[in-house]
C-alpha cells in the first residue's frame, strides 16, 4: 500500500483498538442494491469529522451501520473495539437524530430530558445530589439552563438540539453522532451551535456530523469523508476543498459558494 496516494491516509497506520470508529469493508443495502458499499472508515479519539455526499447517497444509513443500527451485509463495523450491533456501553455515545424529531412527542420537561442522560449510569429515578449537578452542569454548558423547567415541546428547533445534547453531555458521551442537527434552525443560532460543537470537541468528545451545509463543514470539521454510495474522499476539509472530489460525487455542477477565493 502507497500511503502518499491512499485516501485513507489519513487513518492509516492508527491503532485500531484505539479508535473510537472503525468500519472495514462494510456494504449494506436495504433490497439488493447496496446503498452503501465497501466503506472502510477509522475515527480516532478526538476528531471532528463530517460526512457529506448528496441527497440518497447513504449517508444517514453510514450512521445507523455506525452506531450499529443497522448490520453490514459484509464487512465489519466496531465501536469503541466492539461490534457496533452488540454495543452496550450506550452513554458513552451521544446520537442526536435528524431534526431530533422523536422529541415533539415528549411532554416532559428540558431537565427531565438532560436527566435520561444518567440513567445508564445510575438506573432510573435514582439520581443522587452529584448526578443532578451533572444534569445542571450539561444545561449550562449548552446554554439551556433557562429553559430548564421548559417543555421539549415547547422549544425551538435549535434549542431542542441543545437540550438533546445535554443529555449527551449528562451521560458523558465521548462520541457525539449528530444527523444534520441544523436543519430548520435559524442562522444565528446555527452559528452558536457550531462554536457548541468546537467548544465539545476542544474538550476530548470525538464529533461526527452528517452535514447538508458544505460551507459549514468546511468552516468547522477537521475531516470531510464525502460519500456517495462509496467513499470519493477521506481526508483534511483543505486538501477536500481543493480535491475534484465533490464534483465527481455530486456531479459536475457542485462548487463550494463559500469556499472560492476572493
Ligand atoms: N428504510 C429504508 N428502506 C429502503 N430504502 C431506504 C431506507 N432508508 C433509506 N433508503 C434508501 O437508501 C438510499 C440512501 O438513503 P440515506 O437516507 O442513507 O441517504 P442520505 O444520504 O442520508 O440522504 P439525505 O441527504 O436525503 O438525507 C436512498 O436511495 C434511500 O431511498
Amino acid at each position: 500500500m502507497t500511503e502518499d496516494t491512499d485516501v485513507t491516509a489519513t487513518t492509516a497506520g492508527t491503532d485500531r483498538e484505539g479508535a473510537v470508529i472503525d468500519l472495514a469493508g462494510v456494504t449494506f443495502g436495504y433490497a439488493s442494491t447496496p446503498v452503501v458499499e465497501d466503506v472502510s472508515l477509522t475515527v480516532d479519539p478526538g476528531e471532528y469529522l463530517a460526512i457529506v455526499g448528496p441527497n440518497g447517497s447513504g449517508k444517514s444509513t453510514l450512521m445507523g451501520l455506525i452506531v450499529g443500527l443497522l448490520d453490514p451485509d459484509s464487512g465489519t463495523a466496531h465501536l469503541f473495539g466492539e461490534r457496533a450491533d452488540r454495543f452496550d456501553d450506550g452513554e458513552r455515545i451521544g446520537y442526536v437524530a435528524q431534526g431530533a424529531s422523536a422529541a415533539k412527542e415528549m411532554p416532559i420537561t428540558v431537565r427531565e430530558v438532560v436527566k435520561m442522560g444518567r440513567f445508564p449510569h445510575v438506573g432510573i429515578g435514582r439520581l443522587s445530589s452529584d448526578d443532578w449537578a451533572i444534569v445542571d452542569d450539561a444545561l449550562a454548558t449548552v446554554g439551556m439552563s433557562a429553559f430548564a423547567d421548559r417543555r421539549i415541546t415547547q422549544l425551538s428547533g435549535g434549542q431542542r438540539q441543545r437540550a438533546f445534547i445535554a443529555r449527551a453531555l449528562a451521560g458523558e458521551a465521548d462520541l457525539l453522532v449528530l444527523d444534520e442537527p441544523t436543519v430548520g434552525v435559524d442562522a444565528e443560532s446555527v452559528d452558536a451551535f457550531y462554536d457548541l460543537l468546537a467548544a465539545l470537541n476542544a474538550r476530548g468528545i470525538t464529533v461526527l456530523l452528517i452535514e447538508h451545509d458544505l460551507g459549514a463543514v468546511v468552516e468547522h470539521a477537521d475531516r470531510v469523508v464525502c460519500l456517495n454510495r462509496e467513499v470519493y474522499f477521506d481526508g483534511p476539509t483543505d486538501e477536500f476543498v481543493d480535491s475534484d472530489a465533490l464534483a465527481r460525487a455530486f456531479g459536475t455542477e457542485a462548487r463550494f459558494l463559500t469556499a472560492v477565493d476572493g
